[in-house]
């Protein structure tokens, strides 16, 4: 890919004069024009994308989109699809579209269709799926299996959790799905309690199989269930490995008839498509799994093939940096109005920061703007009983979207349009905010005294102007669920390119893990340790002291 300096294109320049002649732009004075939310929203099936609550006009998105031409969007788009290395600092292609390609359509990676390996894995893995499902994969003591635990972390965890969770309501009654990923013993230990190593499952998720925390809560599972087990043969029956590593996966001792396999060219948060998703795939059943990625692909296509103006991760994209280099924001949250999402935003923490939390340009040099911004969020409405105050009133610029179904899983009595009456109104408020007059008129009407109405008045105006998009979806199943998820990897793709920086890999997880290792050995026994800084040598001696006790 080309190494573009977004800030000296005279897209960039432009934007920078734009955001000071609208500097007073008002959110609600755009809606003076009555067609802005049919101009401003755009649908793919059954999703609705509302970005018109943005404090964007024609002229800015104009720029925003010549950005975009000047940073070669196009030919970025492409050269992802076609397998070209746009991984730099790897050398690899990042080709998790091919995953969900169900047309099978040939897939090139220097020189060679990658579609024959993915058909044969999918296969491998409907396979096995269905033996689970319908109760034919059967224990060392001939029972079926009714508990899955997937031992991963980062990529190899966040995914498969947050979709089985969001996709719930498709679960297999049978089975109980758990997810083990912190190296803290409690996470396994209290996992371990709730099943019985007859009819437990273990998926061991790593794309590497070298991953520390992964790799130690994989020996105690199998620790545990050797201790009741009694025979190394039973191995077989309850551990299936998936990962790219096969030489990894055999020295651990899973057969590589069990180990379902994916490629260097599938990033690890871009890994649920793959066989990093076969504890999704037996949760929910394989159809259910084929959905959720036959919905990635229909955003794959619209992303692809349509026109900027009319692209949802473009536009989504492009108003983010808006937000970010223009507006100041630093922050993004995502708001769930849906309990079944309540992973959502972690998932995409990971997606988000890991992609784009980087300082340095395709060109190695230090970025002179804002990247990837700070991602949290928490379903609706337990969030607005909880941080939506800072929201509203706080001096953080902090772009929301907000995300509901129109129809819950759930629909009892008026929980639903209790819930969906939040999400209209949390936007509205934002955007309209509260004038002083408006609380001075307010409080009067209520018989309130001069005295008081001036002493309480300011703290109950809101400001507003407050930027959102808002997404609605007809109803959270595998297949919308697809969308979305590649709906906002392809947002965080996009930003990438334009912030000219390396979106796949992420070298700033390691300093780190190398550190841990050097530590590991200096906590073993009694002696003390001075080999760091005062501060990290007095917490080691401190711990080693604490532990006495
Ligand atoms: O799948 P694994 O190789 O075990 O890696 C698990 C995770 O660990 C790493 O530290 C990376 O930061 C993540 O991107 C990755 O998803």
């Amino acid at each position: 890919m080309n190494s573009i300096n977004p800030s000296q294109t005279q897209a960039w320049q432009r934007l920078g004069t734009l955001a000071e002649k609208y500097n007073h732009l008002e959110i609600k004075d755009l809606f003076k024009e009555r067609e802005r939310f049919e101009r401003y929203s755009l649908e793919l099936e059954d999703i609705l994308v509302d970005f018109s609550k943005n404090r964007v006009n024609d002229e800015i998105l104009h720029a925003l989109r010549d950005l975009a031409e000047e940073t070669k969007l196009h030919s970025a788009i492409e050269a992802m699809f076609t397998g070209k290395h746009i991984n730099g600092t790897e050398n690899r292609a990042v080709l998790h579209t091919a995953l969900r390609n169900p047309s099978k359509q040939s897939v090139y990676l220097d020189g060679e269709d990658v579609m024959p390996e993915v058909t044969a894995v999918l296969a491998k893995m409907k396979s096995f799926a269905d033996q689970i499902n319908e109760g034919k994969w059967l224990g060392y003591t001939g029972k079926p299996i009714k508990s899955l635990i997937n031992i991963g972390i980062g990529g190899s965890d966040l995914g498969p959790v947050m979709v089985t969770e969001a996709l719930k309501p498709y679960q297999n009654p049978n089975l109980d799905v758990f997810f083990v990923s912190n190296v803290d013993g409690t996470h396994i230990a209290e996992t371990l309690k709730k099943v019985d190593p007859e009819t437990t499952l273990f998926f061991i998720a790593s794309k590497t199989f070298t991953t520390q925390e992964t790799m130690t809560n994989a020996h105690t599972a199998r620790n545990w269930f050797l201790e009741n087990a009694k025979d190394e043969k039973a191995v077989a029956k309850h551990f299936v490995a998936l990962s790219t590593n096969a030489k990894a996966v055999e020295a651990f001792g899973i057969d590589t008839q069990n180990m379902f396999e994916f490629w260097d060219w599938v990033g690890g948060r871009y890994s649920l498509w793959s066989a990093i998703g076969l504890s999704i795939a037996c949760a929910i059943g394989f159809s259910n799994f084929e959905k959720l990625l036959a919905g990635a692909h229909s955003m794959d296509e619209h992303f692809r093939h349509s026109q900027f103006n009319r692209n949802i991760p473009v536009l989504l994209a492009l108003i983010g940096i808006w937000n970010t280099n223009f507006l100041g924001a630093t922050t993004e949250a995502i708001l769930p109005y849906d309990q079944y999402l309540h992973r959502f935003a972690a998932y995409f923490q990971q997606g988000n920061m890991e992609s784009n939390g980087k300082y340095v340009t395709r060109n190695g040099e230090k970025v002179n703007y804002t990247t990837g911004p700070v991602i949290w969020g928490e379903p609706g409405t337990n969030g607005q009983h909880a941080f939506y105050q800072l929201i509203h009133q706080g001096t953080h610029l902090i772009p929301c979207d907000f995300i509901a179904p129109a129809i819950s899983h759930n629909p009892i009595g008026d929980h639903h349009q209790k819930l969906l009456s939040n999400f209209f109104a949390q936007t509205e408020a934002l955007m309209n905010g509260k004038s002083l007059e408006q609380v001075k008129a307010e409080m009067n009407k209520a018989g309130k005294s001069v005295e008081e109405i001036d002493k309480i008045a300011p703290h109950r105006v809101f400001e507003g102007n407050r930027p959102t998009n808002s997404i609605l979806v007809k109803k959270i199943t595998p297949y919308t669920l697809g969308q979305l998820i590649a709906m906002y990897e392809h947002k965080i793709f996009v930003q990438g390119v334009i912030w000219n920086i390396y979106s796949f890999d992420q070298w700033g997880v390691e300093l780190g893990k190398v550190l841990a290792n050097g530590i590991l050995p200096e906590l073993a026994g009694e002696e003390e340790v001075n080999s760091h800084d005062s501060s990290t040598n007095g917490l080691i001696n401190a711990y080693k002291k604490m532990r006495k006790a």
